[in-house]
């Protein structure tokens, strides 16, 4: 018995002796794996892919904030956060001007290709901002949030670069429309004019400084009558108020290029339209006006001659906006330009290179809409309207490989669509 007994622990022990070692070499194991999987690998063994994970982290950093936990940088910190894995090319883009027409598509473009997204947007009352508020709705929806505020707001711009180190500005937030210059001068000056220098001198004092992609226009080209419109050609004889500012802001980008070593590339788009389109322009009222049996005003020029432009679809200056982006290159400060280095400095016509009258606009949308429209034909009033608009493209299919794809028929039965299912939901 006492020999038993005597036996028993010595068993006991040897078994848990076993047991214990079996299960401390366990956790050995186990803590090696963890600190394994965690260790910072070298930069050789590290994939494309955990890079750039890593990378997007460090630059989307979040500043402790006072404010409530639905703070505007929990929300930012939110729109840019990767959803799954990125890419080598992967951008942080901030889009000004976000809830109208061009923002809203080229920040969904942006968004579901993978790259990270905030939007800006003051939401003005210039045209229904309902519509504003539903290309919101629309983005949120895809995990882009749009933060309303202004672009003079320079407070508010630091807090935003502050928040994420953007790679990338898409400024797209201007005062609009040719002819409503007229009515209200101060608004272009204000938005077109101010807000781009104030968003200038918060990207300026960055350190990395993002590329700047921003929209110029096609009503730069004024009276030029040289055509198809190429970016060689004058640009010094704008026919409206609007027009002047874009072309002010193509100086003032010169300028911060030389001076500041920005990579700037303004786009002159040529009268864009399609679905979530602004409802100021002219195949927008046209539809709208058409399909409750109102009058439509019809420009013509002297002596009966159609009126001409290069309407341009969403979905092709989308691509050009990302193409751009794409090739913006870097901003190198004036630190880069003391070492010689340079920062790009670029503008592109946006256009279809297709003209079409807009009698043809009407007849298309009156055999969309199943409905004859009530024209009042009226000569063109010289408040900055120009005769006739047709780009050359050339330098954007060399540089960008942009090449529009959609003719008006395409491109407007797009747009029915979507406004007939938009106002009955309206
Ligand atoms: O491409 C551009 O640079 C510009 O394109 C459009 O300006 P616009 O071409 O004047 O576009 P709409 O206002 O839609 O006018 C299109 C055509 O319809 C004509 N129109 C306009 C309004 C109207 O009641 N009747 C009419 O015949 C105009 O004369 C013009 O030829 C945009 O409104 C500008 O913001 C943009 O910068």
């Amino acid at each position: 018995m006492e020999k038993e007994n005597k036996r028993k622990p010595k068993l006991w022990h040897r078994f848990s002796a076993k047991k214990v070692t079996m299960i401390f070499s366990f956790l050995v194991v186990f803590i090696l794996l963890i600190i394994f999987l965690h260790k910072p690998s070298s930069p050789t063994s590290k994939s494309p892919t955990q890079r750039i994970v890593k990378e997007t982290h460090s630059i989307i950093h979040s500043k402790p904030s006072s404010a409530s936990p639905a703070s505007l940088e929990r929300v930012v910190f939110n729109s840019v956060t990767p959803r799954g894995s990125i890419s080598d090319h992967h951008k942080v883009v901030l889009v000004t001007g976000a809830a109208g027409f061009v923002g809203t598509h080229v920040s969904l473009a942006l968004k579901r290709r993978g790259d990270s997204v905030v939007g800006l947007d003051n939401f003005n009352r210039y045209y229904d901002p309902k519509l504003k508020r539903s290309r919101q709705d629309l983005l949120l929806n895809e995990g882009v949030y749009v933060v309303e505020g202004d672009i003079n707001d320079m407070a508010l711009l630091n807090r935003l670069f502050d928040t994420v180190r953007f790679t990338h500005v898409m400024h797209l937030a201007a005062q609009a429309g040719v002819r409503y210059a007229m009515k209200n001068p101060s608004s272009y000056i204000n938005s077109n004019i101010a807000g781009f220098v104030s968003l200038l001198e918060v990207c300026k004092s960055l350190n990395p400084k993002p590329a700047i992609v921003w929209a110029s226009s096609s009503s730069v080209y004024g009276l030029n009558t040289k055509l198809p419109f190429s970016e060689e050609d004058r640009t010094d004889q704008p026919a409206s108020l609007y027009a002047a500012t874009k072309k002010a802001d193509e100086e003032i980008a010169h300028s911060y290029n030389h001076i500041y070593g920005l990579s700037l590339t303004g786009l002159r788009f040529f009268t864009v339209y399609g679905p979530w389109g602004r409802p100021d322009m002219a195949y927008f009222e046209f539809t709208k006006n058409i399909l409750k049996g109102k009058k439509i005003t019809v420009f013509q020029g002297p002596g009966g001659v159609s009126v001409g432009r290069d309407f341009t679809y969403i979905d092709d200056v989308v691509k050009g906006c990302v193409a751009s982006l794409d090739t913006a290159g870097k901003s190198i400060g004036r630190e880069g330009k003391r070492k010689g280095l340079k920062a790009p400095l670029r503008v592109f016509n946006i256009g279809n290179t297709s003209p079409e009258s807009v009698e043809k606009l009407v007849g298309i949308l009156e055999r969309l809409l199943k409905k004859k429209a009530m024209r009042d034909v009226q000569e063109m009033p010289k408040n900055g309207d120009v005769m006739f608009t047709h780009a050359n493209i050339s330098l954007a299919t060399r540089e960008l490989g942009y090449k529009p794809t959609t003719d008006l028929e395409t491109g407007l039965k797009k747009f029915v669509e979507w406004y007939v299912d938009w106002i009955q939901k309206d």
